[in-house]
């Protein structure tokens, strides 16, 4: 489905070989490392001024024309809704109907506490991460990392008894990295950090089993928090049937590094697709590809910001879509105001650190 690989729905190597006109514009947008040794920061800005985003609709600049009065982008339109509660502009491609762009659509207020519940209560058990099948449930990941902790395998043969209760059970546990009371093999013990940077998503609500590429209602979860149902329905609004309220029962939380990107996909596990998806994004700025119901539609490129909202309903729902490339760089990453809204809060360095390289998204839906 993602080009992707195991449980790494986030992939760093697109292994799609066709000519598509989707797979061009991948090709076109996506990170180019250096082949050459020398790693100046002149070297990586010209990598980055290599690529071409002349043609990346950039909503924040439609927005502006919008509140100047001046015409948009021929291919755009701004999206007059008359049930919407929220007051933010929307825009929509007059080629794409039922796909919604809400530029700015989260306070910097907002951003932060998505981007805190992100890293420290979605990827809690019983929601269940890429970490998951290799090392079972792991609790606090986040806390770990703050109070660099490692993440090491238990067994009861090194005397853990009080930590592993059965004979023959071995568990995964954080612990300080000169613990004298766990003992562990010291050169297999992975740094919290590492699995932090090594997360690549996390699901809520009713569980997506990658494997069957379906929701499997008998594993274990909890039902998604009100605070983002509250917001998954006020933004649906703009893109839902008339009269129907949106229903929020799971949501993929997806969390890009640097080199990382969404090969082009479909999301079509949900029963019924007049309903949209609603995706947030927080973090680095990204490229996202909205292509046809072939790969071999011309894709057209935007930016997505920290604190923009995407919304797939209808005809959209049948569209390739994915993300090339996420701007880790200081100068194009925009998100500034951002790090300094958290670096004013005490207690979010591990965050902080995190985020300078990362993008979140978080798209909720609706499965029945
Ligand atoms: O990261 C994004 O903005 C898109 C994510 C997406 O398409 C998905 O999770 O299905
Ligand atoms: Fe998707």
């Amino acid at each position: 489905m993602y080009g992707t690989k195991g449980s790494n729905r986030v992939d760093s190597t697109a292994t799609e070989t066709e000519r598509t006109a989707f797979r061009q514009a991948e090709k076109r947008y996506k990170l180019y490392k250096s082949t050459s040794t020398l790693k100046s920061r002149s070297k990586q800005k010209k990598q980055y001024l290599e690529t071409d985003v002349s043609q990346v609709v950039d909503f924040d600049s439609v927005l502006c024309a919008h509140q100047c009065g001046e015409d948009l982008p021929f291919r755009t339109y701004r999206f007059q809704c008359p049930k919407d509660p929220s007051d933010h502009p929307i825009f929509c491609f007059r080629d794409r109907p039922g796909f919604y762009f809400i530029p700015g659509a989260l306070s910097i207020e907002e951003q932060c506490s998505w981007i805190k519940a992100s890293l420290k209560s979605f990827p809690q058990p019983p929601n269940r991460t890429n970490h998951t099948a290799i090392y079972g449930p792991l609790r606090d990941l986040l806390s770990a990392v703050e109070n660099e902790r490692v993440l090491v395998q238990v067994q009861n043969s090194f005397g853990n008894e009080a930590i592993c209760g059965d004979l023959d059970e071995s568990k995964y546990i954080f612990t300080e990295k000169n613990s004298s009371t766990v003992h562990f093999e010291p050169c297999k013990a992975i740094p919290a950090s590492v699995l932090l940077r090594k997360l690549r998503w996390s699901t809520l609500g009713l569980q997506f089993d990658w494997s069957k590429r379906n929701y499997d209602t008998s594993l274990p979860h909890h039902k998604i928090h009100d605070a983002l149902c509250f917001l998954s329905k006020e933004m649906a609004t703009p893109a839902m049937p008339y009269g129907e309220e949106f229903h929020p029962e799971a949501a993929i939380v997806n969390y890009f590094g640097p080199s990382d990107m969404l090969g082009g996909h479909l999301d079509d596990m949900e029963a019924d697709w007049s309903k949209p998806i609603v995706s947030i994004s927080l973090g680095c700025k990204a490229i996202f590809l909205l292509g046809g119901k072939s790969r071999e539609d011309t894709p057209v490129a935007m930016f997505l910001r920290t604190g923009d909202i995407v919304l797939m309903a209808g005809e959209a729902r049948e569209c390739f879509h994915g993300i090339p490339r996420i701007f880790t760089d200081e100068e194009y990453s925009d998100i500034s105001a951002l790090l300094l809204k958290l670096s004013d809060e005490e207690g979010n360095a591990a965050i902080l650190e995190y985020l300078k390289t990362s993008r979140i998204n978080i798209n909720i839906r609706q499965v029945n």
